[in-house]
């Protein structure tokens, strides 16, 4: 398929936003989800040039999921924090509808999702019906995506497996050409080949038409030499990250899991350690009753 030209895609979203050299700018993010008591993601600045995979990773809870939905603009936050194509994310409901700004996440294990329209899966339909039903799709990229993603058309969506179902979901996510895609976890049903032809398919999106990608994974297997760009967030914080020639430890490691499982475990050596003298702490404290607090002999008074 030859590639149309950056500009030309870039006109996607109207409005001149085309001219940033950005496609994600985030500037000192804080969220709190609503009625919760701490915040989820904090002081967060993260800058992507159009083109870059950025590999968003960290350990469970960390916020990946929060912030992914955030720049997908799910959540409202201040349109100078989350820039999307020089938009905010939240408020530029454009964004979303022409399908230049797509999320990818876990809800699609249980509904279809393109364009922001998640439908819960129910009835007997073919994969073929649903892939063809997108309406304004190039055909050429159609065909590219059913073969790259090794789909049968007949398979019915209610009687195939976790792999296959998925397979088609993603399909479907990507047939219009979105500017920046945001992908949560979403080849952990894939198998090996299925995945890796995924990932090199997502590199030339992102070499040939300047999209830009943000994958939050668990799984390293293979991903070397994919990200441009790297984000570890600790509870809400990034803590590393930026352009992968930057991060020292990969510039001496061979294997990108070994480094993220380093750092996982020195976050939950610190962790521990620290929860420990908080405990230490609480136990050496003085006892002094509260005098604010009831007693047997005020009880006597009442
Ligand atoms: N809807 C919600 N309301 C309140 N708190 C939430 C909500 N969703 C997530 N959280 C909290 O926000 C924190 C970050 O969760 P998040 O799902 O973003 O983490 P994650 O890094 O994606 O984790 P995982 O690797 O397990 O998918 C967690 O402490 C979680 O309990």
């Amino acid at each position: 398929m030859t590639a149309p030209p950056l500009a030309a895609v870039a006109s996607v979203v109207p409005g001149g936003e085309g001219q940033d050299d950005n496609a994600v700018v985030v500037r000192c993010l804080d969220f709190t989800f609503p009625l919760s008591s701490s915040p989820t993601i904090q002081q967060l600045s993260l800058t992507l040039p159009r083109g870059s995979r950025c590999l968003l990773t960290g350990a469970n809870g960390a916020g990946k999921t929060s912030l992914l939905q955030v720049l997908a603009g799910k959540y409202m936050v201040g349109q100078d924090a989350v820039r999307i194509l020089g938009r905010p994310a939240f408020h530029d409901i454009h964004l979303v509808s022409s399908g230049a700004l797509s999320y990818l996440g876990p809800q699609w294990r249980r509904d279809i999702a393109f364009a922001g329209n998640n439908v819960p899966m129910q009835g007997d339909i073919a994969a073929g019906k649903m892939i063809y039903g997108v309406e304004g799709v190039d055909p050429e990229r159609r065909e590219r995506l059913i073969k790259l993603l090794d789909i049968d058309l007949n398979w019915r969506l209610n009687k195939v497996s976790d792999g296959q179902r998925r397979r088609v979901q993603i399909c479907m996510g990507l047939l219009k050409l979105y500017q920046v895609l945001l992908l949560d976890e979403i080849t952990v049903d894939m198998d090996v080949v299925g995945r890796l032809d995924l990932l090199h398919f997502f590199k030339q999106e992102c070499e040939e038409r300047g999209a830009t990608i943000i994958y939050a994974t668990h799984i390293f297997d293979g991903l070397e030499a994919w990200p441009t760009h790297l984000a570890y967030l600790e509870a809400g914080r990034m803590v590393k990250g930026g352009p992968v020639g930057d991060v020292p430890e990969l510039q001496t490691a061979t294997k990108l899991l070994h480094v993220v499982e380093h750092w996982l475990r020195e976050e939950k050596a610190g962790r521990r350690q620290r929860e420990a003298a908080a405990a230490a702490a609480q136990a050496a404290a003085p006892k002094h009753p509260n005098p604010l607090l009831s007693s047997k002999h005020m009880a006597f008074f009442r």
